[in-house]
């Protein structure tokens, strides 16, 4: 039996309330997702108190959610509405000085359309439509190439279902906040970053839902002191859902670059997400084909290992640039699981990053 989300609502929604309703009566789960083989929801309540009664009905909902077949793992988000911060999603961000008032998730304030960051010249969305085409190494690699051309670069990891920046560029430590309302960016390799991930616990998974998306993106976009940039790259989750919706919103975002590997699968999805971009009328500045080619270290064999040319008919098509092929080299996931990108060596990848760079600074977006 394949799990559906109708499955999994059916077999939890006689538990029954401290209050006396069954769970599918209240209609407090939202959001409820399947990934494989975990289910992802949030149970939204009216106060914190009321959340913590919920605690009996979080564990009753797991264990019967465990027992589907092909399951194995379920997690649950308690949030309290009306602009209170989840009950138990919110980080405790530690660091020097007072811990900043950035509590994860909470509603999003009133703002009359998308807004400049103060001393950031240019706003730029990286994304992909589907997950693990490189996203995320594209965009500390490119980071990290920007600021090695002297550019003020910052980046900010809104890939909330699965922040990879702290691992990617090499930090771990917890924010600051001197006065308890605005953020201290880190800084590593010369770019100045911020990460979703920093602000929760250690492992620690969320699951948010649309207004509570839009006023985190909100702060992490207005809340950080990033100071005088160049460019802000923002990597995003794969997909086309809340976060590039609520980012589109609230941030005067100059274009975007999609990544996509030349497999038709990732390309259909890519195909997705520049259909998304140009109904937000955030322009598209181009493609960015990850793990291009394969070079064999040995005998410098070349092997397209997922097809060839399709980003470069792809953006053909759309009249987008193809801005950059990046080889699919061992030592590019190296680098970016020992929290030193590429970009900072020298070789084949590190050159397709600073001719990327380039391309970006000439065209005055970087
Ligand atoms: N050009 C490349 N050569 C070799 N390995 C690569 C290359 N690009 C990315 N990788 C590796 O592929 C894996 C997935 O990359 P990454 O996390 O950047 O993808 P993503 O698209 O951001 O995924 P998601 O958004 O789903 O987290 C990582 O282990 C990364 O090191």
């Amino acid at each position: 039996m394949t799990v559906t989300r109708e499955v999994a609502l059916g077999e939890i929604s006689d538990i029954a309330l401290p209050g006396g309703q069954t769970l599918g009566q209240a209609d407090i789960v939202r959001a409820l997702v399947i990934d494989g083989g975990t289910i992802r929801f949030v149970l939204e309540v009216a106060s914190a108190e009321a959340a913590r009664a919920l605690a009996p009905v979080e564990e009753e909902a797991r264990r019967r959610l465990l027992a589907l077949p092909g399951i194995e793992k379920v997690q649950i988000v308690t949030t309290a509405a009306a602009g209170a911060a989840p009950a138990r999603a919110s980080g405790a961000p530690g660091g020097q000085g007072e811990a900043p008032s950035l509590k994860v998730g909470r509603h999003a304030t009133p703002q009359a359309g998308p807004q400049p960051i103060p001393g950031v010249r240019n706003i730029i969305a990286i994304g992909s439509g589907k997950g693990g085409v490189g996203k995320s190494t594209v965009t500390s690699n490119l980071a990290v190439a920007l600021a090695r051309a002297g550019r003020r670069v910052g980046l900010l990891d809104a890939d909330i279902y699965g922040p990879s920046q702290p691992r990617m560029m090499g930090v771990s430590a917890r924010p600051a906040s001197p006065d308890g309302q605005r953020i201290e960016p880190l800084q590593a390799h010369g770019v100045t970053m911020m990460s979703i991930g920093l602000m929760l616990k250690e492992g620690e998974a969320v699951v948010w839902r649309g207004p509570m998306l839009m006023g985190a993106m909100q702060q992490l976009l207005q809340q950080v002191m990033w100071g005088e940039l160049d460019v802000l790259l923002i990597d995003l989750p794969p997909g086309t859902g809340d976060v590039q919706l609520s980012l589109c919103q609230k941030a005067a975002v100059t274009g975007a670059i999609i990544v996509s590997t030349p497999q038709d699968v990732a390309l259909l999805d890519a195909r997705r997400a520049i259909d998304m971009f140009a109904k937000l009328k955030t322009p598209v500045l181009g493609l960015v084909e990850n793990m291009s080619v394969y070079v064999c270290p040995n005998c410098g064999h070349e092997a397209h290992l997922f097809g060839q040319g399709g980003v470069r008919a792809e953006a053909e098509a759309m009249g987008a640039p193809l801005l950059a092929e990046i080889p699919l080299q061992l030592d590019v996931r190296i680098a970016a699981d020992s929290g030193r990108p590429i970009a900072l060596e020298q070789g084949a990848a590190a050159d397709a990053y600073a001719a990327l760079a380039r391309k970006l600074i000439e065209r005055g977006l970087a």
